[in-house]
């Protein structure tokens, strides 16, 4: 299988319940949901993605032939040997929608490297077995399909998707995550209200754009 990946760069995963850890990610090419082209954009089922994830051209992109191609290019990232130090390596598989691509043999290929797995879905896709950390961030107008997960992590607010819609799902962890764009202000302090008056939901803020970090 030829997986195609815009980017691939080691930074501090910015967001949900494992924020501030260092981890490489990996940006698939591709959703779902949204061509990525601003021209499609307002006709696409998610409207408000903060992503450019068309073509191979980022830092570290390309076309990979081999899951274990692809996963050398991770492992060359990171800052240590995983399989030597007491911590293992963390990847981040993202896009896009990782899970149009992300397989058994790349999971394994990981593993062997000494990694733990992390993926950020946007849940329209039941997920391969053997994901470390599954992050599910569910879009109004889609369906979804993957249902449990490590933590549910809601871009708040949209229209037509209620948080109270999503509580009862088998996750560890509920966010709302403040819709970044021209309201974010007020998105910060609606989400900031929800959580004060629903506590098994917490905040989760983009701390990668408060540090200018990727
Ligand atoms: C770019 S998406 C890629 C992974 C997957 N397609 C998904 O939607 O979960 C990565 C994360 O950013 C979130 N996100 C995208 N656009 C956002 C925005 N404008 N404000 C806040 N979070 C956003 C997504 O919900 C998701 O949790
Ligand atoms: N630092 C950092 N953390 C992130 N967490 C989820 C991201 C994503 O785009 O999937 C992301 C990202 O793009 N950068
Ligand atoms: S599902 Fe994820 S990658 Fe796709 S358009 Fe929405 S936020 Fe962006
Ligand atoms: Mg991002």
């Amino acid at each position: 299988m030829t997986y195609s990946v815009k980017e691939i760069f080691l930074t501090l995963q910015g967001e949900g319940g494992q924020a501030g850890r260092a981890a490489v990610f990996c940006r698939f090419t591709g959703c779902n949901l949204w061509t990525g082209r601003e021209e499609d954009r307002a006709k696409a089922v998610c409207q408000f993605c903060d992503t450019d994830f068309i073509g191979t051209d980022g830092d570290g992109g390309g076309k990979f032939e081999t899951a274990d191609t692809l996963a050398d290019a991770i492992l060359s990232q990171w800052p240590e040997n995983p399989l030597t130090s007491s911590t293992p390596g963390l990847v981040v598989f993202t896009g896009g929608e990782p899970l149009l691509q992300l397989d058994a043999t790349l999971i394994d290929a990981m593993h062997k490297r000494g990694f733990s797995i992390a993926v950020e879905s946007n849940g329209t896709v039941v997920a391969p077995a053997g994901i470390d950390w599954l992050c599910i961030s569910p879009k109004a107008g889609s369906t979804l399909e993957q249902t449990s997960g490590t933590e549910l992590k809601l871009v708040f607010p949209q229209p037509g998707l209620d948080p109270a819609s999503l509580s009862k799902l088998d996750f560890k962890h509920f966010w709302l995550q403040p819709m970044d764009g021209p309201n974010q202000s007020t998105n910060i302090q609606a989400a900031i209200a929800y959580c004060m008056t629903h506590p098994q939901w917490g905040l989760s803020l983009q701390t990668h754009k408060l540090t200018g970090i990727p």
